[in-house]
């Protein structure tokens, strides 16, 4: 570990006030401040990212180790010396007495007086919704601890430009170190943080920046070439651009959302794909007129609901800030309309798929059970039977459940029904 240095130290501190506000996702949080701190050398930098999510990564446990007075100065001075270092190397930004003293104490703490909350780096309500759903307290223990770590980069290559074989021959050659990713096809997984979308194999559309579990969600949703096809949360298009390239970019493919500005940072990376069919189309609700047009006419559905994000923990920390049990509940309510709505425009015979990144059981069972109740038209087919027949090793069950623990990715749920009648 270098050592510390009141620059270093200062500049941190600086950064994790303006994140510890909430007022901005933390990584655009950071962003703004290298752009507005453009002499920040890279290692700096590499120390300030690492303390700002790191902080927030521990900060259930560093809260209460610190206790009354967990300023951010604090927070940061308790995450340094826990993470290893020892009281001398904190010379250079610790003068007085009583930071001395809370220096030791902060190292001496003892981690077992936490509740298993704390210790899995959960909020207590997010650690009584899994216990309440039967998780045991060890598996909610390596649950939330894998979602403190940080994620690898999952890359997915578009095969309508390049085989992946290919796209790692190229990685190879630049020194990234990567393998191929466990279960999806068409991923790779790389070592570190390299800035790869400078590269031409992105600039040029041959990979995307994808996580596995989403990658084996276009598995799921299998299309064809030449079916009818909706994206029905498609945001910024990650799903999007990969159901595209399964359809060898035929049929038509449709990509809504409520959002403009989010289906237009789709555009861009719709040019770089060479995808020609999809229509990105902005809808006004779950309700749109453009949407009971198309009712009974679409070979496949997928719902990537808006969720809590409670499985992408590793890269958004800070959700666990901004999530509520109210916020949760006020999600349902618009994952179960949204769901019924999408349902409308699946054909008979045709699949429905229904994709939350949350662990939380409500966000993912929950509603597609309350959604089969009440639509006896359709049916649920065993993801693990789906996945077997792409030839895809991977059996969790009814349900695709993804944890980072059990399979290196972000924690995913996924859900694929038939309409029947
Ligand atoms: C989980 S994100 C989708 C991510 C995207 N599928 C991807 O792979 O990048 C959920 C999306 O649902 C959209 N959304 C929210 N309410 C909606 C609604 N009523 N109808 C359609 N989309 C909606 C949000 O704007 C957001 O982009």
């Amino acid at each position: 570990m270098p050592p510390l240095n009141q620059e270093q130290f200062h500049a941190a501190l600086d950064a994790l006030r303006n994140a510890l506000s909430f007022a901005a996702p933390a990584d655009a949080v950071l962003s703004r401040y290298f752009r507005e701190n453009p002499k920040l050398g890279s290692q700096n930098r590499h120390f300030i990212a690492e303390a700002v999510f790191g902080v927030m990564r521990q900060k259930f446990a560093l809260d209460r180790i610190c206790g009354e007075d967990n300023s951010p100065r604090r927070l940061l001075l308790a995450w340094l010396i826990r993470g290893g270092r020892n009281l001398r190397e904190f010379e250079p930004i610790v003068s007085r007495e009583d930071e001395r003293a809370f220096l030791a104490g902060v190292k001496a703490f003892k981690l077992e007086t936490l509740t298993l909350a704390e210790r899995a780096e959960l909020p207590e309500w997010v650690g009584s919704e899994l216990q309440a759903s039967g998780m045991s307290d060890d598996d909610i223990l390596s649950l939330g601890r894998a979602l403190s770590q940080p994620a690898p980069l999952d890359l997915r290559v578009n095969t309508l430009k390049m085989k992946r074989e290919a796209v790692q021959a190229e990685l190879e050659a630049l020194g990234y170190e990567h393998s191929p990713t466990p279960y999806s096809p068409f991923g790779l997984r790389l070592a570190g943080k390299p800035a790869i979308n400078r590269h031409t194999l992105f600039t040029e559309g041959a990979i995307e920046v994808q996580d596995e579990g989403s990658q084996l969600l276009g598995l799921l949703v299998g299309p064809k070439r030449g079916e009818m096809v909706a994206d029905f949360c498609a945001g910024a298009g990650g799903k999007t651009l990969l159901l595209g390239m399964l359809m060898a970019s035929s049929g038509r493919l449709y990509a809504f959302d409520v959002s403009e500005k989010r289906l237009a940072n789709l555009k861009p990376r719709l040019a770089r794909s060479g995808l020609s069919n999809v229509q990105p189309q902005r809808i006004e609700s779950e309700n749109d007129s453009r949407i009971k047009r198309l009712a009974g006419k679409l070979d496949r559905v997928l719902v990537d609901a808006p969720c809590s994000g409670m499985g992408t923990l590793r890269r958004n920390p800070d959700l666990k800030f901004r999530q509520s049990a109210t916020s949760v509940d006020e999600l349902n309510q618009k994952q179960t309309a949204i769901l019924a709505s999408a349902a409308r425009l699946v054909k008979v015979g045709g699949r429905l798929v229904y994709a939350t990144c949350s662990i939380l059981p409500r966000e993912n069972q929950g509603i597609v059970e309350a959604f089969l109740a009440a639509h006896p038209g359709f049916e649920l087919i065993p993801a693990s039977q789906v996945l077997k027949e792409q030839r895809v090793d991977l059996d969790t069950g009814n349900y695709l459940q993804l944890h980072p623990q059990i399979h290196g990715c972000d924690g995913f749920f996924a859900a694929v029904m038939t309409r029947k009648a």
